[in-house]
């Protein structure tokens, strides 16, 4: 497979001076979604920017379609739509003009059969006569991806689709995406959320100071990274964990009133049941469990730890 974006070495220096791309490759195939996680500043923003020809590369290369973005950037453009972060509108236009005139912006032509579906798909159809300034912020959103798809792009960049949204309005857009997959369309999308990328992605790339560090399946990372820690408040303090408690690789708290059990939510087993029902037997009274899932500063913190990975792109 050749993939639909090909990126390759790519690098961005600002006049600033600031270095916000080092050296990234990576392919995107066909029909993926791929999320692009990393902290403030890591870059995300600028490799989507150079990819739609906002910004210009210091090195590197970028082929959409197989298309140079530079060379045929026309053609490149046309394959990709763009829904930015921030939610600009025109307030006094109705939801279909604002499609249609974006189809205008690429030189298509009206087609309005096309518009009536992505507006359907988008459940934006009952409102297509609304004016923009009348919807919700999850209508808003869902507006902007219809412009975003009003001149049949193959491939559509999200960047940070559920910033600064409340739970229900994120849900919302998850749905949206499977929609768009189901539909075909190749998704690159940012997040500062593990649990979005986990949600959505086929494949998490993981940015961090203008590096690459890594891109993988979305299950194998989640796999190797999001691991699930269980704490057990104890009753009564322990001095050392029990040797009949086994090799699990439980650790106990410096004041010996919780034990803290990391396991794995995609294994089979667990092992949580085993755990409770073995401290049972000791005799060892449980006062409170809780879980946590490992934040994404915490992957971080461990792919930053580690040597430098290599990419799978
Ligand atoms: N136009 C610009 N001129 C100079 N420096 C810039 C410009 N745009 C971005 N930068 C810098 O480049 C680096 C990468 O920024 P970028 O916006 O790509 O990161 P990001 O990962 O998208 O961050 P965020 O999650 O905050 O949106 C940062 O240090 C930023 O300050």
């Amino acid at each position: 497979m050749t993939g639909i974006i090909q990126i390759e070495s790519l690098s961005k220096q600002y006049g600033s001076g600031t270095k916000a791309l080092s050296d990234v490759s990576l392919t995107i195939e066909e029909g993926e979604i791929i999320a692009l996680l990393g902290p403030n500043g890591a870059g995300k923003t600028t490799l989507i920017s150079i990819i739609c020809g906002l910004v210009v590369p210091t090195g590197g290369t970028v082929r959409v379609g197989g298309h140079d973005i530079r060379t045929d950037w026309r053609a490149a453009r046309k394959l990709i739509g763009l829904v930015p972060q921030e939610i600009a509108l025109e307030p006094f236009e109705k939801v279909i003009n604002c499609v249609r005139f974006t189809r205008g912006l690429y030189g298509e032509g009206p087609d309005d059969a096309y518009i009536e579906k992505v507006l359907r798909s988008l459940a934006l159809w009952d409102k297509r006569d609304a004016m923009t300034r009348e919807l919700s912020g999850g209508m808003k959103r869902r507006v902007l991806i219809a412009k975003a798809l009003a001149h049949r792009p193959k491939v559509l960049f999200l960047d940070e689709p559920t910033a600064g949204v409340d739970v229900a309005l994120r849900r919302e857009m998850w749905e949206v995406v499977d929609q768009l997959r189901r539909d075909g369309v190749t998704i690159i999308l940012t997040t500062h959320y593990l649990e979005e990328a986990e949600e959505m992605a086929d494949r998490i790339g993981v940015i961090n100071k203008g590096q690459l560090l890594l891109v993988k399946p979305t299950s194998e990372l989640m796999g190797e990274f999001g691991k699930k820690t269980l704490t057990v408040e104890l009753s009564e303090p322990l001095a050392a964990v029990p040797a009949v408690l086994g090799d699990r690789g439980l650790r106990l708290s410096p004041d010996g009133r919780s034990l803290a059990y990391e396991y794995d939510t995609r294994a089979d087993r667990t092992g949580i049941a085993r755990l409770l029902g073995d401290l049972a037997g000791q005799g060892i009274k449980v006062r409170d469990v809780s879980t946590r899932q490992s934040s994404l500063e915490e992957v971080f913190m461990t792919l930053v730890a580690e040597p430098r990975q290599e990419v799978t792109a």
